[in-house]
């Protein structure tokens, strides 16, 4: 059995980690932390744990995480450099959630996240946790910086393209669409059901904090510098992302189709639709990236969704987890979406 601490059990993240781990053959939940709940049972906050968890949260040390033999951190940017080299040194193997580990260049972590980097000798060291594109480095990894969400659906959908070669790399779009629960569990005025229930916005606009790792895993993982246009959007439904990409193809004749297909044959976690178009409710709750391929004369347009908070953060880790200790990939990650 795999003994698993949580930092951040409170969060949407850490709560979807705690719907699939309870139900996980190889993981026993050992260490699950709440600054703001320390000391009550997690069962109390979440019900729908009450029979499976009989453990209370604890305030995050150390120590007691010491005692784990894997800990994932699903907490905010910032949070996992500060406690990461003292676990690592105590042989515990780490999967972040949020972005610590993912940037490989200090300085543009500094420049994107507002803050120096607490750790940056661990840069080299940390293996981005995209299994399609990383799977060799992640069975052996102390330390798996797990994607974003949308660099996740992104990153998915673009590579058959980029890395085959079919398209101008200088002229790429990503349009894409989260519900309101990527923000996470915190209350803040524009996260409202007055301010978001009936209404559709881009938000940052000029430049999001995923746009460059993005760019990085196109370079590192398909192995082109592309120029690409990110805008996100805030939509009004809870979980889900839906990723509308566009790229134009330098041979008209390309079998689309085929190139994905081929590419994602034997994916566990990748879907390539033979026709029609994904919604985000057919991946709602369940670990799957499904993609769709048309194209409107030279131009390609890509639809990939994901569930955010599954294949977008904790089942992703997951699936990571059971690279790293060896498991059968899909293990405690084989529920399907749920309809309506
Ligand atoms: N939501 C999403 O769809 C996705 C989120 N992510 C990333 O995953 C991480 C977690 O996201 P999410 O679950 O949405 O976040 P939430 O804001 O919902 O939860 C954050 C959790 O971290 C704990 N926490 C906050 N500050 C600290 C601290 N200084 N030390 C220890 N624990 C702390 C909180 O509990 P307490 O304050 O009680 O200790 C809480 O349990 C973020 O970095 C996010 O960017 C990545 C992909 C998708
Ligand atoms: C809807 C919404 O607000 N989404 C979040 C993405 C959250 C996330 O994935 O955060 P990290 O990858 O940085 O850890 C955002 O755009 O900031």
């Amino acid at each position: 059995m795999i003994r698993v601490g949580i930092v951040g059990g409170t969060g949407y993240t850490g709560a979807e980690l705690l719907r699939l781990l309870v139900q996980h053959p190889q993981a026993r939940l050992a260490v699950i932390t709440s600054r703001a709940e320390a000391g009550q049972p997690v069962a109390e906050l979440f019900p729908h744990l009450r029979g499976h968890l009989d453990l209370s949260f604890s305030e995050p040390d150390i120590e007691l995480l010491a005692t784990c033999d894997l800990v994932f951190f699903a907490t905010p940017n910032g949070t996992a450099m500060r406690m990461v080299p003292e676990l690592l040194a105590q042989g515990v193997r780490v999967i972040d959630l949020a972005a610590d580990f993912r940037l490989k260049d200090p300085a543009e972590w500094e420049r994107w996240y507002g803050m120096p980097h607490g750790c940056p000798e661990l840069l080299a060291e940390a293996v981005y946790g995209l299994p399609e594109v990383n799977r060799a480095a992640i069975r052996t990894a102390r330390l798996v910086a797990n994607p974003g969400c949308y660099p996740t659906a992104i990153t998915l959908g673009f590579l058959p393209l980029v890395e085959s070669g079919a398209i101008d790399p200088t002229w790429l779009i990503a349009d894409a669409k989260s519900g309101t629960s990527g923000a996470g569990r915190k209350a803040e005025i524009g996260l409202l059901m007055a301010e978001v229930g009936e209404s559709f916005k881009a938000y940052a606009v000029s430049g999001h904090r995923h746009l460059p790792e993005i760019l990085q895993n196109l370079r590192l993982f398909a192995g082109a510098e592309v120029d690409l246009t990110f805008v996100p959007h805030l939509v009004p439904m809870i979980r889900g992302i839906e990723a509308t990409l566009y790229a134009r193809l330098i041979n008209e004749g390309q079998d689309l189709l085929g190139l994905y297909q081929d590419r994602y044959a034997g994916e566990p976690f990748v879907d390539v639709m033979p026709r029609g178009t994904p919604d985000t409710r057919s991946v709602r709750g369940s670990n799957h990236c499904r993609i769709a391929v048309a194209r409107q004369g030279r131009t390609v347009i890509v639809q990939a969704v994901i569930d955010n908070l599954v294949k977008g953060a904790a089942g992703q880790a997951i699936q990571n987890m059971n690279l790293m200790f060896g498991c059968n990939e899909g293990l405690g990650l084989n529920t399907l979406a749920l309809l309506p």
